[in-house]
């Protein structure tokens, strides 16, 4: 069963649950503690360039599923906020990683000029080198009131989150599937899970481990987290088409021009969209043995599918 924290108890009874202002009061306890989380050392310019990116906004989902997860389950913010921070500086490694020449070759990330256009493609690699080895040191390191066992998990399921078996698998095969838009369905959820599922997987997931959630409730949270994760990359393709370069903070049609295999070349825009709320539907399903106090978790999935960046 699952013991409900108190503040997702307070949220969930809530007559009328907000969403922007739970988005808006979570980012910035997100915010607060990244910026806290890098100092400037030394070289100097290492540090700027890590905390460019890592403090440039984005909407600081995967802390915020993260630290929602472990509440629904009877943890604290404070418990989650290390994990929180790490999915966060991983997400950010892998978008500076993204952007580069060698991949897709964009100038703006987040509203900015991307982190090669500022600091040099040198300096960019190492940025993101240096963000995702921080993360692991980040939750070994700073974690409290957690079993040992749980940080090891947690630390283990980062890693296979982040490698061949996840992001960096998914990545070789988006870049592998340029010029190729009659790929198959199947091949492209595999894609996207990979690529952008896996971290939102893994950001749920690891919020209910730090808790200690129950194996039944891991595998319900597990089920959630695998359809938002899809249907996240789904509505990030249709983006890419319907949304402006100023609403996105980055290039639009993008992925046309790259010949990217998307949802959208292989169902439209309206075939994509209504995968994607079929996707969300089915993850707020999972959710019902919870009642209110999941609240957070399914109007962030419906937030996946409203979002306009
Ligand atoms: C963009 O993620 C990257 C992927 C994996 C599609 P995002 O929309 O969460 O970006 P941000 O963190 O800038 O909001
Ligand atoms: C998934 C990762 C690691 C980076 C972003 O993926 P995309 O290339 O599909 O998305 P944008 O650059 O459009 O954000
Ligand atoms: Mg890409
Ligand atoms: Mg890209």
């Amino acid at each position: 069963m699952v013991t409900t924290g108190e503040q997702a108890r307070k949220i969930g009874q809530a007559e009328t649950f907000s969403l922007a202002s739970y988005l808006q009061e979570r980012a910035a306890i997100v915010e607060e503690a990244l910026d806290r989380s890098l100092p400037i050392g030394d070289p100097a310019k290492i540090y700027e360039a890590m905390r460019y990116s890592l403090l440039a906004g984005g909407k600081r989902l995967r802390p915020i599923l993260c630290l929602a997860s472990c509440e629904l389950s009877g943890g604290s913010i404070e418990m989650a906020l290390p994990t929180a921070c790490a999915l966060e500086m991983i997400h950010t490694m892998s978008l500076i990683h993204d952007d580069l020449p060698a991949m897709d070759n964009d100038d703006y990330r987040r509203g900015k000029l991307t982190n090669h256009k500022v600091f040099g493609e040198d300096i960019a690699i190492l940025a993101g080198d240096g963000l995702l080895a921080y993360a692991f040191e980040y939750v070994a390191t700073r974690t409290r009131g957690v079993p040992p066992l749980q940080i090891i998990d947690v630390l283990a399921r980062l890693g296979r989150t982040v490698g061949a078996a996840g992001l960096v698998g998914g990545q070789v095969l988006d870049l592998e599937s340029e010029g190729k838009p009659d790929i198959s369905a199947e091949t492209l959820s595999f894609i996207h899970t990979l690529k952008t599922g896996a971290l939102l997987e893994t950001s749920v997931v690891s919020g209910a481990i730090l808790a200690g959630a129950s194996p039944e409730d891991i595998d319900r949270l597990t089920r959630y987290a695998k359809n938002i994760g899809l249907a996240f990359q789904i509505v990030d393709d249709v983006l890419d088409i319907t949304a402006t370069t100023e609403e996105l903070g980055k290039t639009a049609g993008k992925d046309l021009q790259a010949q990217k295999a998307t949802y959208p070349s292989l169902w439209g825009i309206e075939g994509s969209m209504s995968r994607a709320r079929e996707l969300v539907e089915e993850a707020i399903e999972r959710l019902s043995v919870y009642g209110p106090a999941a609240e957070p978790l399914r109007a962030i999935a419906r937030y996946i599918v409203s979002r306009k960046n």
